[in-house]
């Protein structure tokens, strides 16, 4: 009948107009809490750059010498001929004394540059004392492009990747550029023996229990302090 059909149109509208609803809400609080999970993350950078920042000159320096005995001693890195490292900034542990005593072991030694045109990508070019260098959009030194001294990624051996927290499962908090997310990320791509050792630096007080992890993070197989090796594999 014409009056049934009316009454069953109006009431599939209504369920379809409260199913939009129910959607609208859901989405309202993915969003929320996805804002919230960055929030916190926000918090979390600033809690451990600051605590980092707080080592005196002295505890930096004696922190830099045991992280560099440390790599001396484990075998892991034993026949590693191509390292990719950083130049520490805001607190980092200070890579320098590595760098120094790499190139001393005839190492060649790669330090990522922001990429030119794919925003968000790093691209990892070889550093020696002599290479032209300059600040990039965050202050931090890096060397002037010279395509023919960028390393591909499957010619790396070791890849240290810097962090401002870590916790007990290997997941990592990083500067919030998402820059060697998507490093890790391109490493998948690759055969598993071509792939370098990925070895997360920091000092021992940029270790939590437990980090809210996004989809796109990639955890950590090992983080080096200068006490020890942490591996999460
Ligand atoms: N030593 C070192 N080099 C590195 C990194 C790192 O963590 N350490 N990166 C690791 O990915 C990349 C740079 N990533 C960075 C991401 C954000 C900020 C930063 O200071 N952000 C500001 C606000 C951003 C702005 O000024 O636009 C902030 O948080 O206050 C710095 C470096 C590549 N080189
Ligand atoms: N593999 C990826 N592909 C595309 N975008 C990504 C990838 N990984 C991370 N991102 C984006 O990068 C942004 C920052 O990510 P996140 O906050 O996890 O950075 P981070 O790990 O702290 O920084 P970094 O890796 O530079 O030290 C996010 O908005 C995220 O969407």
């Amino acid at each position: 009948m014409a009056v049934d059909k009316v009454t069953a149109d109006s009431k599939a509208k209504k369920a379809k107009k409260a199913k939009i609803r129910r959607s609208e809400t859901d989405a309202f609080e993915t969003d929320a809490l996805e804002a919230d999970a960055l929030e916190v993350r926000k918090r979390l950078r600033k809690t451990f750059r600051d605590k980092r920042l707080s080592l005196s000159r002295e505890q930096q320096t004696q922190a830099a010498q045991k992280l560099l005995e440390q790599f001396q001693q484990l075998t892991l890195f034993h026949g590693a001929q191509n390292v990719a490292l950083y130049l520490s900034f805001n607190g980092e542990i200070n890579t320098q004394p590595l760098i120094d005593y790499l190139w001393s072991i005839k190492c060649r030694v790669f330090v990522p540059i922001l990429h030119p045109f794919c925003k968000g990508h790093l691209l990892f070019q070889e550093f020696s004392q002599h290479t032209p260098m300059h600040k990039n959009n965050f202050g931090i030194s890096q060397p002037k492009l010279d395509v023919q001294r960028v390393c591909p990624l499957e010619n790396l051996h070791v890849l240290f990747t810097p962090l401002v927290a870590f916790d007990l499962a290997g997941n990592r908090l990083g500067m919030g550029g998402g820059f060697y997310d998507r490093t890790l990320a391109g490493l998948a791509n690759m055969e598993k023996n071509d792939q370098p050792i990925v070895v997360g630096l920091a000092h021992d007080l940029q270790l939590t229990s437990t980090l809210p992890t996004a989809t796109w993070d990639i955890g950590l197989p090992y983080v080096l302090t200068s006490n020890k090796l942490y591996c999460f594999l």
